[in-house]
């Protein structure tokens, strides 16, 4: 935030002033942060490739330099966004309102004529794609940083789903939409852009509609059908990634593995769930490992209603102790399956602290329906299997997770 509290300060001094020239970066007559073309021409080198960050579905990203040693990365909105100007301004002022640690901060924009472009911190580690499924970065990825990772997401959803000034479904989470700090701490990026390409009845939106094949729930991708829990589906996805440290489609692989929600789920049902862990980490907490992959299969159910929300998911991650149901089989991408548009929670938090309670879990469930129960140990953590409720309880004799 130290460029953004720069910025404010910089317009006060200019609101004191009166003065004209406090720095080129932003004009706030609009009474928002809007940048200068000129400003940002200079910043990114004229838009020169050798800025270029990439180039994603909306448009190109380019690094950039203001005059005070800010670094942030301009996107440029290529897509016609059939907003006029002042629907567009009020949509970032809006945006700009949508703060939260685990989100990329949104400094302002830019309107030049046709050109619209969106001004962001810059953060130098790029996006999660990058250390996941790069085999030379990805130990920089121990257990504690991925379990970091993951809570930090749930958590930003959490906000944007339910805390946020105003409620944004982000409708394409994916790794390479997740950021990472110097620490390797994950932002969400390009939330609430959907609100700067709004359909209009008579367009379907085809490029954010589409999502990202691999990440999509079937009731959006099939029926254009978007609740907060096509969001849940995708970080059920992401989540799975995280733990495998593999894509969720990879056709290199045996066909059984091919298709990560698949195999998963195949593993989980002979309950050989640990086998999905990424290999190349050296050691992992088995107990949160078998909880996070249990929960990543909740999240990609095919009915909407058995998928928890975000606030059950951070209560899962954050608690010592809980009751998880068993999941169904995942939905797979692109195949129809029933949805439905209740919105309860699929998940009951355990409230005791024993580390072998099995409580009720109060769920819809279309899993296995053995009638048996089992225990299992993972040195200090334990975990109930209970068959008979269709559930598995989580105790941690850690403390403060
Ligand atoms: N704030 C940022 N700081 C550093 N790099 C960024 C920033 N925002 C985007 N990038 C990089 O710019 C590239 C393009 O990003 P962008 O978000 O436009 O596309 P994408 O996520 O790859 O695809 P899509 O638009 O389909 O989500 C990515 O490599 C991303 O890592």
């Amino acid at each position: 935030m130290g460029f953004l509290s720069s910025l404010c300060s910089c317009l006060e001094k200019r609101r004191k002033s009166g003065s004209a020239d406090v720095g080129a970066e932003a004009d706030d007559k609009e009474d928002g942060l809007f940048f200068e073309l000129r400003s940002l021409q200079i910043a990114t080198n004229f838009f020169s490739d050798l800025n270029q960050l990439g180039h994603g579905g909306f448009g190109p990203v380019y690094k950039g330099l203001m005059p005070n040693g800010q670094e942030v990365a301009v996107k440029k909105l290529s897509l016609d966004s059939r907003q006029g100007i002042k629907e567009f301004t009020n949509e970032v002022k809006l945006l700009l309102k949508i703060q939260h640690k685990n989100l990329v901060i949104l400094f302002g924009c830019c309107v030049d004529g046709p050109a619209k472009m969106l001004v962001y911190e810059y953060l130098p580690n790029k996006s999660l794609d990058c250390f996941l499924f790069a085999k030379e970065k990805s130990p920089s990825l121990d257990w504690t940083k991925r379990f970091q990772i993951v809570t930090g997401i749930a958590r930003g959803l959490l906000y944007l789903h339910e805390e946020a000034p105003v409620r944004i479904i982000h409708r394409d989470i994916k790794a390479s939409n997740i950021l990472l700090d110097e620490q390797l701490n994950p932002k969400i990026s390009d939330f609430g852009l959907a609100r700067l390409f709004p359909e209009d009845g008579t367009h379907v939106n085809t490029f954010k509609i589409s999502g990202t094949y691999g990440y999509m729930a079937p009731e959006y991708a099939l029926h254009g059908y978007l609740s907060v829990k096509a969001d849940v589906f995708s970080f059920g996805v992401l989540l799975l990634e995280i733990i495998s440290g593999r894509k969720s489609s990879d056709r290199r692989l045996d066909p059984q593995k091919a298709d990560l929600l698949i195999y998963a789920w195949e593993l989980f049902q002979e309950r050989r769930t640990l086998e999905l862990v990424d290999s190349s980490l050296e050691n992992y907490d088995a107990d949160e490992a078998a909880m996070c992959i249990q929960l990543g299969l909740l999240c990609c159910q095919p009915t909407v209603s058995d998928r928890p929300d975000m606030n059950s998911v951070n209560l899962t991650l954050s608690s010592d102790s809980f009751t998880l149901p068993r999941p169904g089989k995942p939905a797979t991408q692109g195949r129809v399956s029933r949805w439905t548009t209740d919105s309860s929670s699929a998940l009951t938090k355990n409230t005791t602290t024993t580390n072998t309670t099995t409580t009720n879990a109060s769920s819809t469930l279309t899993g296995a329906t053995n009638a048996t129960s089992s225990t299992k140990a993972f040195g200090g953590n334990s975990f109930v299997e209970d068959y008979s409720r269709n559930s598995i309880s989580y105790s941690s004799m850690d403390e403060g997770r």
